[in-house]
């Protein structure tokens, strides 16, 4: 790095303006990308919190950094992928019990945009208050395949300790459908962050991209929060139909055994994952996501 340059992590951003942490400094600056686009980068938004830029002497953005990690989504409308923030420690994949009503393909999308991303998830199912009887054995199938499933209300500050403690110091994405209540949610995770919030987002995220842009907020004891905005539709992001296999623990190791070696599991006449699906070691409901969210990817693939 030479003198002239320097470090910096995006903390927000948008129509072109970022706030960012030059390294050593206490204080965020506002900057612009040099030349207004960051070669080499064809994505919906080329930043987003999180990411580590260099700046040159002007405080101009002049190169994002290598991103340990990301949260995506393919952005129909603008037909390009999406990071909702890079370079986070975990991520609370929220969904509520009853309403707006569990479906467990939409968590299996986030789980598996979590996966994709190289971020681990934990399942954060709030409204529990609204009754959790109906779901034991949704409960059962996501703990068995490795994955944490917590119990909490927001409304009744139920399990929120507890979400503290497990994300103590990290950075911590927070993604789910509208309306399930992460604001609600972050507001009794950090009571004292309720202000702040509102005026972060009310600076920042004016206009038409309401919806559309993270924000990093500090967390009390280190760390950051990374609200993301309530998503109706939610489509994870493929770069290749290959990697899906790979968000699905229970699918990666049986895979191996498929005869085919760029077997899809799929049409395949033999395939050892629709085989295990037949005989019920993988749920139905799993393999379902599985096929949708590769059938949807391959209209804006080109090729696999
Ligand atoms: N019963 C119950 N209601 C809750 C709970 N948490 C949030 N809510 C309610 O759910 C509704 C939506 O909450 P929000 O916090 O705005 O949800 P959100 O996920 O931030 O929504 P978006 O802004 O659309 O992303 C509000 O009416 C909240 O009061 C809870 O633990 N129990
Ligand atoms: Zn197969």
């Amino acid at each position: 790095m030479s003198r002239e340059e320097m470090r910096a992590r995006l903390f927000y951003g948008r129509a072109g303006r970022f706030g960012v942490l030059v390294d050593g400094s206490s204080e965020i600056i506002h900057v612009m990308i040099k030349g207004k686009r960051l070669k080499g980068v064809d994505e919906y938004n080329p930043l987003a919190p999180g990411d580590w830029v260099e700046l040159d002497r002007d405080q101009l953005i002049i190169k994002r950094h290598h991103r340990d990690n990301a949260l995506q989504r393919f952005n129909w409308k603008q037909n390009k992928p999406q990071t909702f923030c890079a370079n986070i420690d975990m991520v609370f994949c929220v969904v509520a019990a009853k309403s707006p009503e569990f479906h467990v393909r939409f968590l299996d999308r986030l789980l598996i945009a979590s996966e994709l991303g190289n971020v681990n998830p934990v399942i954060v199912m709030n409204k529990i208050d609204e009754g959790v009887e109906h779901l034991p054995e949704i409960i059962d199938l996501y703990q068995s395949l490795g994955y944490e499933f917590v119990l909490v209300s927001a409304l009744q500050n139920k399990g929120i300790e507890y979400l503290q403690t497990i994300s103590q110091g990290k950075i911590v994405g927070l993604w789910g459908a509208s309306g399930v209540g992460k604001s609600t949610l972050l507001n009794a995770l950090e009571p004292m962050i309720q202000q702040e919030t509102g005026a972060v987002n009310r600076k920042w995220n004016r206009g038409n991209h309401t919806t559309n842009f993270a924000t990093f907020l500090p967390k009390s004891g280190g760390g950051f929060w990374v609200d993301t905005p309530g998503m109706r539709d939610f489509s994870p992001y493929l770069v290749h139909g290959e990697e899906l296999v790979h968000a699905f623990p229970e699918m990666n190791d049986v895979a191996q055994a498929c005869p085919f070696h760029n077997c899809m599991h799929i049409d395949e006449q033999e395939c050892a994952v629709k085989d295990a699906v037949e005989q019920g070691s993988i749920a139905m409901t799993r393999y379902q996501s599985y096929q949708k969210v590769l059938e949807e990817s391959k209209s804006y693939q080109k090729k696999w």
